[in-house]
């Protein structure tokens, strides 16, 4: 449905971090003017005190008053409140399919874990009325807590994929939604007869991501992880990447007996980064979840070759998998997001993920005695926005407040009703915000915006 409105200006305090040293970005009395037909960002004015209809004007001078939306979201009216706007969090690693079981894993490690509990659960996706009601939920759940593009793994089957894709497109979430491919080392209930089924299935769902013509809504081509696709796959799903032009995302390096199993499977390959790299799976788009068992050799592979890493410390704790070095990754220039990975993390949450992250580096530090590994908060928040747009090729249009950028965007309230934060009198400003990083959660989260337009999230609306 086509807006009323050809310009919504959002005016209040807008909080970014702009690159990974910047630190916390504060614009105070700020207007940023959205174009409501292409969602980007079409100006940008700092401290503005005057009448926000002449900054349309300004914009366009033959726009009548009508055509223009305030949102005002400042802070005026009450001297102890505090909101702030903030890019939308960026999800780089999640398995919508797997929402049902968020928080089950007992003692199990990765490779039991997926039998026991992973397979069982994604094959009964299969029916589009158990797919309808786990994929609504999980897209739901992610925007209230301020998510606004994930990476999504659905699950072998085509029409639950592409039901995924619709409602995505429906709830108006930015999103890349692979088709998983696996056609061996897999349950006979759960895996594809062949590589021409697996191929010729993510051709059918490339075909209907582009029907769909929605530019939120993208398709990325995803094989499982090594073990579960023989050679042959990986190989012709590289083609096909190129053919299409379309990202990749997979699993690399997560779990010491998975490595063991890789070099078993795949013998010829130098390291387990090999087997993707000599298939034609990692380029500049390319996503590898995990990635903590990593040599020098691999890391300089994925740098080279520009591909991003979905860093998920919660799941990694859940499954015991280890403790992930990011700092490493860091220093070495690759590129890092943060990903819930849903149901080997527990929670759909990336501010959670992001305190995870920042613990994990503490325990590394002093596991190794080297304070370098230590994230810092603001890190740990790039990570959560423009890290993640980084990772999957969105950091020109995602991630920070720009010029030209589309406005994905989330309203946070840290003293709304129900706060778990308590302020101060005497709190600075940052420490406020890093108040919200240790104790916020999805309460605080009043509004969500993806290219300007606002997200229904729990029948909350703040316009
Ligand atoms: O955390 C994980 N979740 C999965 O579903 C999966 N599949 C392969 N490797 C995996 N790791
Ligand atoms: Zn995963």
């Amino acid at each position: 449905m086509k807006s009323q409105y050809k310009l919504t200006i959002f005016y209040g305090k807008f909080i970014d971090i702009p690159s990974l040293k910047a630190g916390f970005r504060i614009r105070s009395s700020c207007a940023i003017g959205v174009n409501s037909e292409s969602g980007s960002i079409v100006f940008i004015q700092e401290n503005f005190h005057d009448d926000l209809l002449k900054l349309a004007s300004n914009w366009d001078p033959n726009l009548k008053h009508d055509e223009v939306k305030i949102v005002d979201c400042n802070n005026n009216n009450n001297n102890n409140s505090y909101a702030f706007l903030f890019p939308g969090f960026v999800d780089t690693h999640i398995h919508a399919s797997q929402y049902p079981n968020n928080g089950l894993f007992g003692k199990m490690s990765l490779l039991e874990w997926l039998n026991e509990y992973t397979f069982p659960l994604e094959n009964k996706l299969k029916d589009l009325n158990i797919a309808k009601i786990v994929y609504s939920k999980v897209i739901e759940r992610t925007l209230s807590h301020g998510t606004t593009t994930a990476a999504y793994y659905a699950t072998i089957h085509l029409e639950s994929t592409k039901l995924l894709a619709n409602l995505c497109s429906e709830y108006n979430q930015r999103s890349f939604i692979g088709k998983i491919c696996m056609n061996q080392n897999s349950p006979a209930y759960y895996v594809e007869p062949s590589t021409d089924t697996s191929i010729n299935l993510t051709k059918k769902f490339i075909e209907h991501i582009n029907s769909i013509n929605n530019p939120k809504i993208n398709a990325i081509i995803t094989p499982r992880f090594a073990p579960s696709c023989d050679k042959d796959l990986l190989c012709n799903l590289g083609k096909l990447a190129k053919q299409y032009e379309l990202p990749i995302q997979t699993h690399l390096s997560e779990n010491l007996n998975e490595l063991e199993w890789v070099h078993d499977l795949f013998p010829e390959y130098a390291n387990y980064t090999e087997v993707y790299n000599q298939n034609g799976l990692l380029n500049e788009k390319t996503i590898l979840a995990h990635c903590i068992y990593l040599n020098d050799l691999e890391l300089n592979t994925i740098k080279s070759k520009n591909s991003g890493i979905a860093h998920c410390p919660i799941s990694n704790s859940c499954l015991s998998s280890g403790l992930c070095s990011v700092r490493k990754f860091l220093n070495k220039g690759i590129k890092v997001g943060l990903g819930t990975d849903t149901s080997a993390g527990y929670t759909t949450s990336i501010l959670e993920v992001a305190r995870h992250a920042h613990m994990v580096s503490r325990q590394l530090a002093s596991v190794e005695g080297n304070d370098d590994c230590k994230i810092s908060v603001t890190e740990c928040l790039y990570l959560a926005t423009l890290g993640g747009a980084y990772v999957m090729g969105l950091q020109d249009q995602v991630g920070s407040f720009e010029v030209n950028k589309q406005f994905d965007c989330q309203l946070i309230n840290l003293t709304v009703e129900g706060s778990k934060i308590d302020l101060f009198p005497w709190d600075k400003e940052t420490e406020k915000l890093e108040k919200w990083f240790f104790n916020g959660d999805d309460r605080n989260v009043q509004a969500v915006w993806v290219g300007g337009q606002e997200c229904g999230i729990r029948s909350k609306s703040y316009l």
